[in-house]
């Protein structure tokens, strides 16, 4: 055993020493033993076959395996990186403009995707992070992202295809392991899914992460203050689910708005602007503002509400509704009221600056931009401005926005807004029946039934009391008992005063 190293053989002198030894001296004799029977194995496989067999053999042994394990597939990775403009300066801090770097959409669209993709179960380490979001408007929230750790790898199934997402450490050459701006990810596919991963899964991991970022926000509310918009945060509570109206008219309304989202790529092809309007009409307190909040928070649009007597004329309602995002809602309350007295009973005196006709702002020209031509009026915002911006420029220059107007009374409103293809859905909020006090009845005290639910169904038959009428005597007391006793005297005294106008009317009941 000379060739031994001296180290160990010095080990042999201590009794750990002498096993050590023991088991390296089997070890030896157990290889020498297996490379014998190798080596014995192949000479009697040149001994007793011949040449010509032993090549078929390897033949037919290729042969299979060509058939039937599966070749290696190439495969091809693209790096995104959180930074771009990286390369150039140590540390990537200066790109090729000599501008510094600047953060990649699209490392954050896949982080924020991915965050839906990570199984928590079945990865041993995970990172999760907490960050404070300041919004324009100086409001804040938090979000929490769960992402993979470094050298971290989850495969994302896509169509079919399977992409493997491999988060690459931070520090490059430099070796600085915090330099955040170096760390990328990899997305790594069979080469013959290539295009599929450039032209439908990156487009759809973007659109996605882009839907969650919305869902995640904090809603605003804008409202109109002189030329400009002022945003506060918008916390209606307002729900489909809080909201008492007809099931069928509510299910309804939710089709729409989802066939509405779904639906870019159709406004697209039969040449027509991605957006929907909605024409909300009935008595006061049946619910249309809380249907405006209730499709707010559905869509998780931000909402412009306009005061159109806060706006001076057409241009600075041209400019209003300009600076509006994408996906908002345009909502305009009693849009009755506001075009009634405007244009037609109080309007102002007409001063012309340039040598117009005489015809009357009330025809309404939809083709062409009549409401625009008359430059240097006073203090005008005529209904044929707002519908030439929302069907001209602003058509065009924006998209997924719904506009929304309000009315208590439908028969006033001018014929150019109900003209078909205006409004594309009008919805009636009426009085509270039996199935929308159903839904105020478990949304304010979690009641589904009480042996005075029939009483009270057969009240509302007979009488006209409005959603808010309701909530209002629900609200009387926490104790459900005294509170549907309240609504019950209420709903009581308005069929006996009903029934006495109604018996001084010569007896027509509702
Ligand atoms: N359909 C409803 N579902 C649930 N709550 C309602 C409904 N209608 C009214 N309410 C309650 O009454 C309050 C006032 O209703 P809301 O302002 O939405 O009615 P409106 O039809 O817009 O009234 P107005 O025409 O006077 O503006 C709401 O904040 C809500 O509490």
């Amino acid at each position: 055993m000379d060739f031994l190293p001296n180290k160990t053989i010095s080990m042999a002198s201590s009794p750990e020493g002498a096993a050590v030894m023991d088991a390296y001296k089997k070890a030896l004799a157990t290889a020498a033993t297996v490379s014998a029977y190798a080596m014995l194995a192949r000479g009697m496989a040149r001994e007793l076959l011949p040449d010509e067999l032993r090549a078929a053999v390897r033949w037919g042994a290729a042969f299979v395996r060509s058939r039937y394990s599966a070749p290696d597939k190439e495969r091809h990775t693209i790096v995104i990186r959180r930074m771009l403009g990286l390369g150039l300066g140590v540390g990537g801090v200066y790109n090729s403009l000599g501008g510094g770097y600047s953060e990649n959409d699209l490392f954050d669209a896949a982080l924020t995707y991915l965050a839906t993709k990570i199984d928590p179960q079945s990865m041993r380490r995970l990172c999760l992070s907490r960050t404070r979001k300041t919004e324009p408007g100086g409001s804040s929230s938090w979000s929490t992202l769960l992402t993979m750790e470094n050298g971290g790898s989850t495969t994302d199934t896509f169509q079919g295809v399977e992409f493997q997402w491999t988060s690459i450490e931070s520090g490059g050459n430099d070796g600085n392991k915090n330099n955040k701006a170096q760390e990328s990810l990899e997305l790594t596919f069979d080469a013959e899914h290539a295009q599929t991963a450039l032209d439908e899964y990156v487009p759809f991991i973007m659109s996605t992460a882009e839907e969650l970022r919305l869902r995640d926000r904090a809603l605003k509310i804008f409202l109109n203050e002189s030329s400009s918009w002022r945003g506060i945060n918008h916390h209606h509570p307002a729900t489909f689910d809080t909201l008492a109206m007809d099931p069928s008219i509510k299910q309804a309304v939710i089709a729409d708005l989802d066939r509405f989202l779904k639906r870019k790529e159709y406004y697209r092809r039969i040449g027509k602007a991605w957006k929907r309007g909605y024409l909300l009409y009935g008595p006061p307190g049946t619910g249309k503002s809380s249907l405006v909040a209730a499709m707010a928070n559905y869509l998780r649009f931000n909402l412009y509400d306009l005061d159109l007597s806060g706006v001076h004329d057409n241009s600075c309602l041209q400019r209003l509704l300009m600076e509006m995002a994408n996906k908002s809602i345009l909502v305009i309350e009693d849009i009755d009221c506001s075009f009634d007295t405007m244009t037609r009973e109080d309007k102002p005196p007409k001063v012309y600056t340039d040598t117009d006709s005489d015809e009357d702002d009330d025809e309404y020209d939809d083709a062409g931009a009549g409401g625009y031509r008359r430059q240097g009026r006073e203090r005008t915002v005529t209904m044929s401005g707002l519908l030439n911006v929302i069907d001209g420029l602003w058509s065009t220059t924006g998209e997924e926005r719904v506009i929304v107007f309000t009315t208590n009374y439908k028969d006033r409103l001018d014929r150019a807004l109900l003209r078909p293809g205006r409004m594309d859905m009008h919805v009636y909020m009426g009085h509270c029946g039996w199935d929308a006090f159903k839904t105020l009845a478990r949304n304010y005290h979690l009641l589904d039934d009480h042996a005075l639910f029939p009483e009270i169904q057969e009240l509302l038959a007979a009488v006209e009391v409005t959603p808010a009428e309701v909530s209002e005597m629900l609200l009387r007391s926490e104790d459900v008992n005294v509170a549907l006793q309240v609504l019950m005297e209420f709903l009581q005294a308005r069929r006996s005063k009903t029934n006495n106008v109604n018996d001084k009317n010569g007896g027509m009941t509702k």
